[in-house]
C-alpha cells in the first residue's frame, strides 16, 4: 500500500489533495443519480475559480500527454464538460505547444443565429471526450451519437474520477462504454487511488471504513 502511494503519479496525488481543499471531493452521505447512498462524492463544479480551473486544465492536459493517444479535437458534453474542455485546450497550447480545436454541445437546440447543437470547432477526425464523472453512461452515449453522426471517430474518454462500481450487472458503466465503442476510458483518479490515499491519512479512518464498505457492496 505504501509503495503504491509513493509511485502514484504525481498529478494523481496533487489532484486528490486539491479536490479535498476545494471540497470537490467530499466524504459524508450522498444520494447518487443511481439512488445509491455513497460515502463520498466528487463535484468538479467546485473547481470554481480561475486558479482552480487552470489547475484542472493542467491536470487533464498532463493525463492526455501521458496517455499518448492520438486525437484531433477535444469534446466536452454540457455543462460540466465545457469548462474542463476549454481549460484543457488552453493548457495543451500553453504547456505542450499543442493547439487543439475544441467543441461542446448545447443541451437544447438553438434555432437562430449560429443555430444548432454544437459550438466551437467542427466535430471531425479523432475526438477525445472530456467530462467529470460517468454514472449511468447516458451522457457519453449521447456524445458518442453526435460524434458518430458527424462521421468522426471516438479516440478516447478522460474523466476526473472512475468510481469503479457495478452498473449493468457485474460490470461498470465505464466498462460497458469501453466494450460498446471500443475506446479507452481514462480517469485522473479512481476509487482505488482514493482508498490508498485515505489509508495513509491520520483522522480519516471513519471515512476509509465507510468507503471500503461501499466498495465491498458495489465495487467492481
Ligand atoms: O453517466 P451519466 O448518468 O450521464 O452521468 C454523468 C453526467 O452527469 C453529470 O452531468 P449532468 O447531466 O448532471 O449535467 P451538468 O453537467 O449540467 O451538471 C456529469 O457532469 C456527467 O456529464
Ligand atoms: O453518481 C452520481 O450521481 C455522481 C457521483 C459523483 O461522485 N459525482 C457526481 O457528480 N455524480
Amino acid at each position: 500500500m505504501l509503495n503504491s502511494y509513493f509511485y502514484m503519479k504525481e498529478y494523481k496525488h496533487q489532484f486528490i489533495e486539491y479536490a479535498l481543499n476545494t471540497a470537490a471531493l467530499q466524504f459524508g452521505k450522498f444520494t447518487l443519480k443511481s439512488g445509491r447512498i455513497s460515502p463520498y462524492f466528487f463535484n468538479t463544479g467546485l473547481f470554481n475559480t480561475g486558479l482552480d480551473l487552470s489547475f484542472l486544465g493542467r491536470i487533464y492536459a498532463a493525463a492526455l500527454i501521458d496517455a499518448s493517444i492520438e486525437f484531433n479535437v477535444l469534446f466536452g458534453p454540457a455543462y460540466k464538460g465545457i469548462p474542463i474542455t476549454i481549460t484543457t485546450a488552453i493548457a495543451l497550447a500553453e504547456l505542450y505547444d499543442r493547439n487543439v480545436p475544441y467543441c461542446f454541445n448545447r443541451k437544447e437546440n438553438k434555432n437562430y443565429g449560429d443555430g444548432g447543437i454544437l459550438v466551437g470547432s467542427k466535430l471531425q477526425g479523432k475526438i477525445m471526450l472530456l467530462d467529470d464523472v460517468i454514472t449511468s453512461g447516458i451522457t457519453i452515449h449521447e456524445s458518442m451519437d453526435m460524434i458518430i453522426n458527424h462521421q468522426a471517430t471516438p479516440a478516447g474518454i478522460l474523466i476526473s474520477l472512475n468510481r469503479q462500481e457495478k452498473s449493468c450487472g457485474d460490470i461498470s458503466a465505464i466498462q460497458a462504454i469501453e466494450l460498446t465503442y471500443n475506446c479507452q476510458v481514462m480517469a485522473i483518479i479512481t476509487l482505488k487511488d482514493i482508498i490508498e490515499y485515505l489509508a495513509l491519512q491520520r483522522n480519516m479512518e471513519a471515512n476509509l471504513t465507510a468507503v471500503l464498505a461501499y466498495q465491498q457492496q458495489y465495487g467492481i
